[in-house]
């Protein structure tokens, strides 16, 4: 089917947003009036720049406040019409976007509604242009994709139909769709944009937080199938109003937009199933969800202090690489690699690779591709195994691996293993929990999208986690059996100090006895985070634990957390450069990450600005 996306969906000037939809791979555009009206490309500029671009101009729009008024009124909307009829036929555009009058003046009068309605589809025929008719959410006296149908239904004219918005339809929540309804041939147009649940003004929430599909919580797929079944088969076009969006560089925005679109396309065929699937949707190869961590890769300046942590962590160094100024430490399946010939970064260490076990690399990167991530280049030295990666939103490479398997080489052959750890050597640690990465702010919502779609992670409700200095977002995603588990936060750059503090890094190990592992850790000399007496008297008054369990807890400086299915123990390093280490504990069948717990975390963090001592 023909991808689109509405011009107010992207940054800058409007030839700015034409280069990033065309760059992207879309087929057309919707033209949004203003980013017309303000810039100086002429219509015929316009029109040329989008063709040699490959884009068709599928939509001009919004004409508003037309229907339904007085016939004192009607004359200026009609006057108006012939206007950007004229303009429309120096831009080469045949569809017009009429939106649900908005104004005072409107009458609630569905037949008035109709025959101005007509009146205009005629105008339009004229020209050789057809009307799509939108029910705004907060349009006056029509505000119902199906109440827009019936007055187009009056009207009665070829060149009139409905243009259906996934945002107006799903945002107001009337119940099972009757879209099936509308003959397909009457659907003029199909808008989609996803948006996250928030109990606000529907204008407000329409104007400033829509997302692409799949960044929200809103059953575009679910609703795109419905149309779909209608016969419709005009652009799947994205119009996204977003505060962030309209920020960000609009060449990146295009491609995630497109990402979005290929995975909608995906979830939709699935909805309609074989037969009635059109075959213009046909499938990207199918997601290759990552069963668990292969390795944790610390970019390092120099060695530092981490070899004397890991090592107070119970880790053994295992190898060092062929070729490479690369360390391996191992315990039980948690591998992390300390990378000391990566560039400097200048907040010191920072989390800059994670491996994934993948039961088929080579076809997790053709997801990947399909999906429009970066692969990287295969680095292969002489005794390098072959590597999968591609680079996530934020620039973590994530290679894909089959760890020590016997049908496969593995990565770890490239290291000569000085002592090789067994699996099950007698330490605490048994494997890598979850990793949590710091997005910029503007691509957190590309980022959520990304592990989505391209690994087939499901998302978990967004939180907002008060940190000292701001409110930092914060959702995770997962696979199924919890195997793999990313935590994505929102790095804000916080005003006091100028430094944006919040965009540590971690990496969570999984303990099966977090008492020993915090015992361990003192005896090395090193202490955890340290926690305030407050929590511990906080904590006592939220959960009876026993006085024996609530002193060790105290004594240690673990925090507890417990849900529906089980309890959480854990602790944090101090923090080197960008990276800490929490180690945790799940006991039972605990789904969550401790996150009631992550303010006292981020508040200690902060005040004490703790750092690993040197060694
Ligand atoms: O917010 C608006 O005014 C507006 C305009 C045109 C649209 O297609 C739409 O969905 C909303
Ligand atoms: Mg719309």
């Amino acid at each position: 089917m023909r991808r689109s996306i509405a011009t107010v969906s992207l940054s800058g000037s409007l030839a700015d947003k034409l280069t990033a939809a065309g760059a992207a791979g879309f087929d057309g555009v919707e033209i949004f009036e203003n980013d017309l009206v303000a810039g100086d490309l002429t219509p015929e500029d316009v029109r040329r720049r989008a063709a040699d671009l490959g884009l068709g101009i599928d939509l001009y729009q919004p004409f508003r406040d037309f229907e339904a008024v007085p016939p004192g009124v009607l004359a200026g909307g009609l006057r108006r019409a012939e206007h950007k009829f004229a303009l429309m036929e120096r831009l080469g555009a045949t569809m017009m976007l009429v939106c649900s009058n908005v104004s005072p003046a409107a009458v609630d009068d569905d037949g008035l509604a109709a025959e101005q309605l007509k009146l205009l589809a005629e105008r339009a025929a004229e020209h050789g242009i057809r009307i799509a008719y939108e029910a705004l959410a907060w349009g006056r006296h029509v505000s119902d994709y199906l109440h827009a149908w019936r007055i187009v239904r009056e009207a009665d004219h070829p060149n009139l139909g409905v243009c259906l918005d996934s945002f107006h339809i799903l945002a107001r929540d009337t119940g099972p769709y009757a879209i099936e309804t509308i003959p397909g041939e009457k659907i003029f147009f199909l808008q989609l944009a996803d948006a996250p649940a928030l109990p606000m003004d529907v204008l407000y929430w329409s104007r400033h937080y829509r997302c692409f599909p799949g960044q929200g919580d809103l059953d575009v797929a679910g609703l795109v199938a419905s149309v779909l079944r209608t016969g419709y088969a005009g652009p799947l076009s994205l119009e996204v109003f977003n505060d962030i969006f309209r920020q960000a560089a609009a060449m990146r925005t295009a491609q995630d937009a497109l990402r979005s679109l290929i995975a909608l396309e995906e979830q939709v065929g699935e909805r309609l199933g074989g037969a009635s699937r059109p075959a213009a949707l046909a499938p990207p190869p199918r997601p290759v969800v990552p069963s668990g961590f292969a390795f944790a890769e610390l970019a390092v300046p120099d060695a530092g202090p981490l070899p004397r942590l890991l090592d107070g962590l119970g880790f053994t160094r295992t190898g060092t690489h062929a070729g490479k100024p690369v360390d391996l430490w191992e315990q039980g399946r948690a591998r992390i690699l300390l990378n000391r010939g990566s560039a400097e970064s200048q907040d010191g260490p920072a989390l800059g690779a994670i491996g994934l076990e993948s039961p088929d690399p080579a076809a997790s990167v053709k997801r990947a591709e399909a999906l429009l991530s970066p692969v990287l280049p295969r680095l292969r030295g002489p005794h390098d195994a072959p590597l999968d990666a591609v680079a996530a939103p934020d620039g973590t490479e994530l290679f894909f691996c089959r760890t020590r398997h016997p049908d496969h080489t593995s990565w770890t052959d490239d290291f000569t293993t000085g002592r090789r750890a067994s699996e099950d050597a007698g330490g605490e640690i048994t494997h890598i929990d979850h990793v949590a990465l710091t997005q910029p702010w503007h691509h957190f919502d590309e980022a959520s999208l990304f592990y989505r779609s391209v690994l087939g992670l499901r998302p978990h409700d967004s939180l907002e986690l008060p940190d000292p200095y701001g409110l930092l977002r914060s959702r995770a995603v997962s696979s199924e059996d919890g195997g793999v588990r990313v935590a994505l936060n929102v790095a804000y750059v916080g005003a006091h100090g100028g430094r944006p503090d919040a965009a540590w890094q971690h990496v969570a190990l999984a303990s099966r006895d977090i008492v020993a592992g915090a015992r361990r850790l003192r005896a090395a000399g090193l202490s955890p985070l340290a926690i305030p007496e407050n929590y511990y008297d906080d904590l006592e008054a939220r959960h009876d634990l026993g006085t024996e369990r609530h002193e060790l807890l105290r004594e240690l400086g673990l925090l507890y957390d417990r849900d529906e299915y089980g309890e959480f123990l854990h602790f944090y390093t101090a923090t080197t450069g960008r990276v800490f280490f929490e180690i945790v504990q799940r006991i039972g069948d605990y789904r969550g990450y401790g996150a009631i717990n992550a303010p006292v975390r981020l508040a200690a963090q902060h005040t004490r600005a703790q750092r690993v001592p040197p060694p």
